[in-house]
């Protein structure tokens, strides 16, 4: 396949449905003119999220990759797609993410709406959920292995269309307000014995993004990490079932009016990752988290909060996964070129 030089080279990883395609939507209501390249699990789904986009953006130029984070092998073959298909990247989104088996400690909750720190608990999920993790087809934790590890492996293995460019090229997180570092130990980074996984994986995404700014700024890469709120999604729905969501959807607009992390639309929560778009990445704060909010009235805007990270911690966990890496590589040697 011949190499096309791309103006806007966009990849958006997590787009066939909740907060992805919402993005793909708005960016291309932002910039008509950007080239999409979607990252779908398999030909149906890139076909059927395709037809999705091009039914409100008919001229919009698209174009799919298959690629399953959960599976490494995967993983590198749509990295080596995209390194033949493109020169550069100007943004990757990395918003894929899983919560399998969600768990709300109802009675945890219920206790929780009693104290001082409710507000918290509803925007953060602190104290209320846990989830049951299982080791997929690599031997990995299935959370660490899709919300991150994959992520990471597509980064470095597309680093020659995202380094030393004349324009800086940017890594676009969805992590959450979730995140937390409680939920996160160095010794068991991809949560085999808790029950946060989702939480510990979305805390080593902001480590992530962290040093991977210490390594890469000076290349021209840069990362942020932003939070869409709470949304109404398909990984929602295997929370609570749809028709608790809808009997509980005026609670939800009237906790908006005091709680703004309440996006509950895809369109809302995408709102942070369009305004990094629109934004210069060397004026942007590496420990920065900026989250989607919306107001009482429905009126959308982002909130930069500072993130709970430790530098040394980053650096650590970057070895960590540097580690894993070398031996994922190892593996499936017959995948590089
Ligand atoms: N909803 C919320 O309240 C919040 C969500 N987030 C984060 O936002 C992001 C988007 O979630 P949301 O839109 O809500 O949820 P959805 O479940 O609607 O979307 C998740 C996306 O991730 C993709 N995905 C899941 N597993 C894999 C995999 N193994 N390989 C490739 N793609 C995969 C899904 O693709 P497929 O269609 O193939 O399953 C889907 O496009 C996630 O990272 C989530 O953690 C953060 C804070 C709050
Ligand atoms: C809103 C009411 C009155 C009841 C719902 C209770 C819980 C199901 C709900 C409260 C806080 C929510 C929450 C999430 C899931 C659903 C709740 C626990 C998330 C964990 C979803 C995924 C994320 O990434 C977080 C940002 C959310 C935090 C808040």
């Amino acid at each position: 396949m011949g190499k096309e030089l791309l103006q806007e080279g966009i990849l958006v990883r997590g787009q066939s449905c909740g907060v992805g395609l919402a993005l793909c939507r708005r960016l291309l209501e932002e910039d008509g003119r950007i080239h999409l390249c979607i990252a779908c699990r398999n030909e149906q789904k890139s076909e059927a999220t395709r037809d999705l986009i091009l039914a409100t953006h008919p001229a919009a130029q698209v174009s799919t990759v298959e690629m399953d984070l959960g599976n490494l092998a995967s993983v590198l073959r749509a990295a080596r797609e995209l390194r033949c298909r493109f020169q550069r990247l100007d943004f990757i989104y990395l918003n894929a993410g899983i919560m399998p088996n969600p768990h709300v400690n109802f009675k945890a909750l219920w206790h929780g709406l009693l104290t001082g720190r409710v507000l918290h608990m509803l925007t953060t999920a602190e104290g209320i959920m846990t989830q049951t993790d299982r080791l997929n087809g690599d031997g990995l934790q299935e959370v660490f292995a899709t919300n991150l590890f994959g992520h990471f492996m597509l980064v470095r293995q597309l680093q020659s269309l995202l380094c030393g460019n004349e324009k800086p090229s940017r890594l676009i997180w969805t992590s959450s307000s979730n995140a937390r570092e409680s939920a996160f130990s160095l010794s068991d980074y991809q949560h085999a014995k808790g029950q946060e996984s989702y939480s510990s994986s979305k805390y080593a995404t902001d480590l992530t993004s962290v040093v991977l700014n210490r390594k890469f700024n000076d290349q021209g890469l840069y990362s942020s990490v932003v939070c869409p709120g709470l949304v109404m999604s398909n990984m929602t729905y295997r929370i609570l079932p749809v028709f608790l969501w809808k009997l509980l959807m005026p609670i939800m607009w009237l906790i908006r009016f005091f709680a703004k992390t309440y996006t509950l639309t895809p369109y809302n929560g995408a709102e942070a990752h369009v305004w990094l778009f629109k934004q210069k990445p060397e004026y942007l704060d590496s420990l920065v988290k900026y989250h989607s909010c919306t107001s009482g009235l429905g009126r959308c805007y982002v909130e930069p909060r500072k993130m709970d990270v430790d530098e040394d911690t980053a650096e650590k966990f970057y070895q960590k996964l540097l580690e894993l890496e070398e031996q994922t590589l190892e593996k499936y040697h017959d995948l590089l070129d």
